[in-house]
């Protein structure tokens, strides 16, 4: 296969999720050169959009019959888009695209104008410009450090240390300040690389990005729980978990990727979790009445997704796929376990199929547990659920946490945070939650979804894997 056959099978593989951008480049050894076989499958994707409108225009596909669309993206990109064009133009698919060029460039000028766009530039999908945007978020790893101390750190290296603002666009360069929501996280301009930072190289700082510090927060367990991360690799929600009962009880932490596990295991070692039991496998298929798990009371839950919330990797501009039944079932999963009381669900998702409407759901599906209140989850945090997509019902979507590529200046996030009954009783007993799921169990209608769902429960996991937050 040449190079422009893998690109061009390489952006199949990731339409039909079968693997993350990094995965099917960087880690597959029959590429020869992958840097740049990586470069091409990310810049091919930045202007997709555009190469999608031109070719259609020009009419490419519909002449060129035996010109696959993957191939064809690949192939114009590098026409419209490099200096050096296609390189080589022998073979017959090459040859086809170049027979085009003329009016593939002149559709590309009628498209910058259609747009309004003064450069290529301009032509680049607007998430992946907002990705400049985002601040670098650092977390403080409690188990080597504390934030007192980093700053301090910073300091002598020559940052000034701001109070928190509100203002995230524009961060002064060398400055560093507390996040405003979580305590154990520091902001740092946009593009502050600390890849070679000594903090970071010792485990005293993970790079996180805010909104997946969310879900260990919300779990918020106490010192000697049993815990359960049940989609846990690169790790970092386990780390935090880890971090947050300062290596008292235990973690189980699961995933069904081995390499993924390998890298869990390198990074909360380096982190210094020493409370950590990293197990490879399905999460679905383990017994919630082993007596291993007798004692897990809090389960977090942050199962593959679409994606479509990440801003600071590529992965999310290639079509999105319904992963709602697996999530469904990995929550319905959690909810056996006997001593279950909190339940953590989390997405890096902005699509509502994936978020508020598993929420619902389960929520329809359940008489054992209900939401937590909205203290339980990040209550300063003002963005909330999108109450339309909750079925119009503003209390469910207060409950639960939702953040926004765009105006939250963090990756696109979902959180909930279920509970059993009797954990919320003393409080929540007159809740309007409680007393709509309860309502939900009177409701026949519910009970058919019921049976539906378990259905669906039992499908085969799905193989997409994103690599949220392993920075
Ligand atoms: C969004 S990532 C988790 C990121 C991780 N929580 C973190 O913060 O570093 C989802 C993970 O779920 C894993 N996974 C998918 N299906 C699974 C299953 N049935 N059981 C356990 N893990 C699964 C994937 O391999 C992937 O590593």
């Amino acid at each position: 296969m040449n190079f422009y056959q893998q690109a061009a099978s390489i952006l199949d593989r990731l339409s039909q999720q079968k693997g993350t951008i990094k995965g099917l480049t960087l880690g597959d050894n029959k590429i020869k050169d992958k840097k740049k076989m990586y470069a091409i499958v990310c810049e091919t994707l930045k202007y997709k959009e555009a190469i999608n409108n031109i070719m259609d225009a020009s009419k490419l596909l519909t002449i060129e019959k035996k010109l696959p669309r993957s191939m064809a993206l690949v192939l114009v990109h590098d026409l419209l888009f490099t200096k050096r064009g296609i390189q080589s133009s022998d073979g017959p698919l090459k040859q086809a695209v170049m027979r085009h060029k003329a009016r593939l460039k002149a559709e590309l000028v009628k498209y910058k104008i259609k747009v309004g766009a003064k450069s290529d530039e301009d032509l680049v999908s607007q998430k992946v410009k907002d990705a400049v945007l985002i601040p670098r978020y650092v977390r403080v790893n409690a188990h080597k450090t504390n934030v007192e101390k980093a700053i301090l750190a910073f300091i002598k290296e020559g940052y000034t240390y701001e109070d928190p603002c509100t203002d995230l666009s524009s961060l002064p360069k060398k400055t560093v300040r507390r996040d405003r929501h979580l305590n154990d996280l520091l902001v740092l301009p946009t593009n502050s690389d600390l890849h070679d930072h000594p903090m970071y190289l010792s485990g005293e700082l993970i790079l996180q990005d805010k909104a997946s510090c969310f879900p260990a927060h919300v779990c918020n367990p106490p010192r000697g729980a049993h815990i359960i991360d049940a989609c846990a690799a690169p790790g970092n929600k386990t780390s935090h978990l880890s971090a947050l009962v300062g290596n008292t009880g235990r973690i189980f932490a699961f995933d069904l990727d081995m390499r993924r596990l390998d890298l869990l295991k390198r990074l909360t070692t380096k982190a210094g979790c020493k409370n950590i039991t990293p197990i490879h496998g399905s999460f679905l298929e383990v017994d919630p009445h082993d007596p291993a798990y007798a004692e897990v009371e809090y389960l977090l839950l942050d199962p593959s997704c679409s994606g479509s919330g990440i801003i600071s990797r590529l992965d999310h501009l290639v079509d999105d796929g319904n992963l709602a039944e697996f999530q469904i079932a990995v929550i319905k999963h959690a909810m056996k376990f006997p001593k279950a009381k909190k339940v953590v669900y989390s997405t890096c998702s902005i699509h509502p199929q994936e978020n508020e409407h598993v929420v619902t759901t389960i929520l329809s599906s359940t008489s054992e547990f209900v939401l937590g209140p909205r203290s339980e989850t990040i209550p300063t945090w003002e963005r909330r659920g999108l109450i339309k997509e909750c079925n119009d019902d503003a209390d469910i979507a207060d409950c639960v946490v939702r953040t926004s590529p765009t105006e939250d200046y963090t990756n696109g996030f979902f959180v909930a945070c279920f509970m059993r009954k009797d954990e919320t009783a003393p409080k929540e007993d007159d809740s309007v939650l409680k007393r709509k799921a309860e309502s939900n169990e009177a409701s026949p209608k519910k009970s058919k979804k019921k049976k539906k769902n378990k259905k669906k429960a039992n499908k085969q996991p799905p193989t997409i894997t994103n690599e949220a937050n392993g920075e």
